[in-house]
């Protein structure tokens, strides 16, 4: 028998399960049972080299958007409108085949946006293109799920399902469960606080599912048993989604009313160009970009060409921005003047592990090359930016 077909079989026996006290432990072991084969579905298949199908687009700009939707909703007449690359918009279904890249000019940055296939009930098992899109909007940093608004509610769910099927958690926090496999001295399990999901037999019984014998379990919140799978399945992919409900023009105001209400939802309409500039500021504030300004000694900044730095990748500390310039900077770093909302008083002096806000402003000054010496005469605690040295002065950084 198919992984596929194995899902399906305890997927109907759990369906065929009451769900009480009695069977809560029968329950948790077929999800487990279900997670671990969901994982070996994602595995690549032995031979495949994994290439070679267009859906390798590289990576470019600031950050990565991809669009994710049912066929037909909208996905490339959006990337075209946002983006001004053309990407083929017809009313038959899969119109689209391949992955579309555009970039979007935003506050100064560069968001790379990609349209893809569309995709259907069943695509996390295989079907159509579902496996390469949600492949590739893994390697994305947020995902528009692209909805049609005259069309049902459901499919928000069935897409949510889908991605989930294959390890993607929207709009989620990974759960605060501390979990860590030990070579002996069996399962400790621990809680902060009581737990109305999950017990200690529950527990043991999902781990010797993984066949886990040897573990430290600490839950620090009210966590339920997928929970407790996700955290030792340990693959999960924690992404935020904006829903984005298209086509509004053909619905009537009060379910645009509606629909606008949902969390993290954006309504729009790409026929009368309705509302991008919400569905723009919404993304960029998801993406958490922050954006920092260099600035030279006695000049401004150039403020058309921000060091960007975001909290997912490589973090927002004065180090993250100096290693962005340079990989050597860091060690000649004397310590560095910030403006903006992250200072206590403009400017204020930061040391390398400052965590810097979105449009700060911040000059290096580095070291006296006497200092690097190490001889404590010529060490300087002044603070002083008019007391920089000339060879400071005469090279100004470059972003
Ligand atoms: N009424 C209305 N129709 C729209 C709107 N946006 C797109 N359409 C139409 O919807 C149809 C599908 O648009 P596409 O951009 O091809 O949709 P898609 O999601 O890329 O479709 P696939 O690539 O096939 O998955 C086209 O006929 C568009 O003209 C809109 O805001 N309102
Ligand atoms: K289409
Ligand atoms: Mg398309």
């Amino acid at each position: 028998m198919g992984i596929i077909e194995r899902i399906k079989e305890i997927e109907a026996e759990m369906a065929r399960t009451q769900k009480n006290k009695a069977t809560e432990y029968h329950l948790g072991q077929l999800k487990a049972k279900i997670a671990k084969l969901r994982t070996q579905l994602l595995e690549p298949p032995k031979g495949s080299s994994g290439a070679g199908d267009g859906f390798e687009v590289t990576k470019f700009g600031h950050g990565r958007v991809a669009l994710i939707g049912f066929p037909s909703v909208g996905k490339s007449t959006l990337l075209t409108m946002l983006t001004g690359t053309h990407s083929e918009a017809a009313s038959y279904e899969f119109t689209t085949l391949t992955c579309i890249p555009g970039i979007i000019h935003y506050n100064d940055t560069k968001i790379q946006l990609l349209d893809l296939p569309g995709i259907i009930e069943g695509a996390s098992e295989g079907k159509g293109r579902g496996r390469q899109v949600i492949a590739v909007s893994k390697s994305s940093d947020i995902v528009l799920m692209v909805l049609d608004a005259s069309k049902s509610e459901g499919h928000r769910q069935i897409l949510t399902k889908e991605l989930e099927a294959v390890g993607l958690r929207l709009n989620k926090k990974p759960p605060r469960i501390y979990f860590k496999k030990k070579k002996t001295g069996g399962i400790s399990f621990n809680s902060t606080l009581p737990l109305t999901h999950v017990d200690e037999k529950l527990c043991y019984q999902i781990l010797h599912e993984y066949k886990i014998h040897n573990a430290e379990v600490l839950f620090r919140e009210d966590a339920t048993v997928d929970d407790l799978i996700d955290v030792i399945e340990g693959n999960r992919k924690y992404m935020k989604c904006i829903y984005v409900y298209n086509k509004i023009d053909v619905i009537g105001i009060d379910d645009v009313d509606k629909l606008a209400r949902q969390p993290n939802s954006v309504v729009i309409s790409c026929n009368l160009k309705l509302n991008f500039d919400r569905l723009l500021a919404k993304m960029w504030e998801e993406m958490g970009l922050v954006r920092v300004y260099t600035k030279p000694q006695g000049q401004q900044p150039d403020f058309t060409d921000p060091v960007v730095l975001s909290t997912d990748r490589g973090g927002c500390m004065v180090e993250d921005f100096c290693n962005h310039i340079h990989r050597n900077l860091i060690k000649d770093v004397k310590y560095v003047l910030v403006w903006g909302t992250s200072a206590r008083h403009l400017p204020q002096h930061c040391g390398l592990g400052h965590a810097l806000h979105d449009e700060d402003m911040v000059q290096i000054v580095k070291r006296k090359e006497k200092e690097e010496g190490g001889r404590g005469r010529f060490k300087s605690h002044s603070t002083d930016p008019a007391r920089i040295s000339d060879r400071e002065k005469k090279a100004p950084l470059k972003t």
